[in-house]
């Protein structure tokens, strides 16, 4: 068996028109500057990568795509045209499909259920038709190389990665055209990663543009096409995988210079020799060593 990498097929090469760009874009609550002339293209047939530290303002960037808050400054646009989101379902109707972490499916509800929620279909008479529902999910999850025996299961009882790989199943299914995944491998394991990165170089593949958050520059550089680092709600790089090493993007993201002068002072500390009661010197833990 040939091991192919997903970046093969590099779409990210040829420049096609961003399907959702943002130009300067500010994001305040009250006295808090969450995101500060925020610049970022997506593109269809690219994973662009979005990593960044807690409170770099990643949440914040997906609520603006996703219509769950507005903009305060600079310009959204979606296929060329400037738009600014009331609404998630504005968001959505533009073909923008978010998927977060924790709220992707309704856990009761079964998988087929799930595959529908919100798009429903019904019969002639107004009930709705679960023999077509059914055999859709299935056809589509199947299509997609999901294996769930059961489709009556509730979604609750399914792995973590299985309930994403769903959401994102869903997404393309229903014709989204951007697909924002909010730190889908942050709860999984190393398999189950795996598992569903596989599925966002599937939804890339099937043609849509994919928003990747995550803290995780490996999985980031295992997928990505484009990387943007974001930093106290800056963007502090933005670039393509031919421009950068997974060295590079993990120092990056590791706040490589921080660290440089915060390990000086840390070897100034240790050198002027911090006591302990017991005579001995203290032992420092290096910030790297708690990540
Ligand atoms: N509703 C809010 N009201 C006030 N401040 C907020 C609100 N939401 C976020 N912030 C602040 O905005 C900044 C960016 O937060 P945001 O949640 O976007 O970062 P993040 O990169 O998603 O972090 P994490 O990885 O921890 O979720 C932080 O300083 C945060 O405290």
């Amino acid at each position: 068996m040939t091991t192919t990498t997903s970046f093969d097929n590099e779409a990210a090469s040829s420049p096609t028109m961003p399907v959702v760009q943002l130009d300067d874009v500010g994001k305040s609550y009250g006295n808090v500057q969450a995101l500060r002339g925020v610049s970022l293209s997506v593109r269809q047939g690219e994973i662009t990568c979005v990593l960044g530290d807690n409170g770099a303002g990643k949440s914040t960037l997906i609520k603006v795509i996703a219509g769950l808050h507005e903009h305060s400054d600079g310009v959204l646009t979606v296929n060329g045209e400037e738009r600014r989101f009331k609404s998630p379902r504005e968001s959505l109707d533009s073909g923008i499909a978010t998927v977060y972490q924790d709220l992707a499916l309704a856990p009761l509800m079964s998988v087929w259920r799930n595959f529908f929620l919100g798009n429903e279909l019904t019969g002639r008479f107004g009930t709705l038709d679960a023999t077509k529902m059914k055999r859709i999910a299935t056809e589509e999850l199947t299509k997609m190389g999901i294996s769930i025996p059961n489709l009556e299961q509730p979604v609750g009882m399914l792995s973590g990665g299985q309930r994403q790989c769903i959401a994102i199943a869903r997404a393309i299914h229903f014709g989204a055209k951007v697909l924002i995944l909010d730190e889908p491998t942050a709860a999984l394991g190393v398999k189950q990663s795996g598992v569903v990165l596989k599925y966002i170089v599937k939804a890339r593949d099937a043609g849509l543009g994919v928003v990747f958050i995550t803290h995780n520059p490996h999985h980031a550089y295992l997928v990505g096409n484009h990387f943007v680092v974001l930093k106290l709600g800056r963007v502090a790089l933005d670039t393509h995988r031919a421009d950068i090493t997974l060295e590079q993007l993990t120092n990056e993201m590791a706040g490589g210079s921080e660290l440089e002068a915060l390990s000086h002072e840390l070897r100034d500390i240790d050198a002027g020799a911090v006591v302990r009661p017991s005579g001995r010197p203290a032992q420092i833990q290096s910030p790297l060593e708690s990540t």
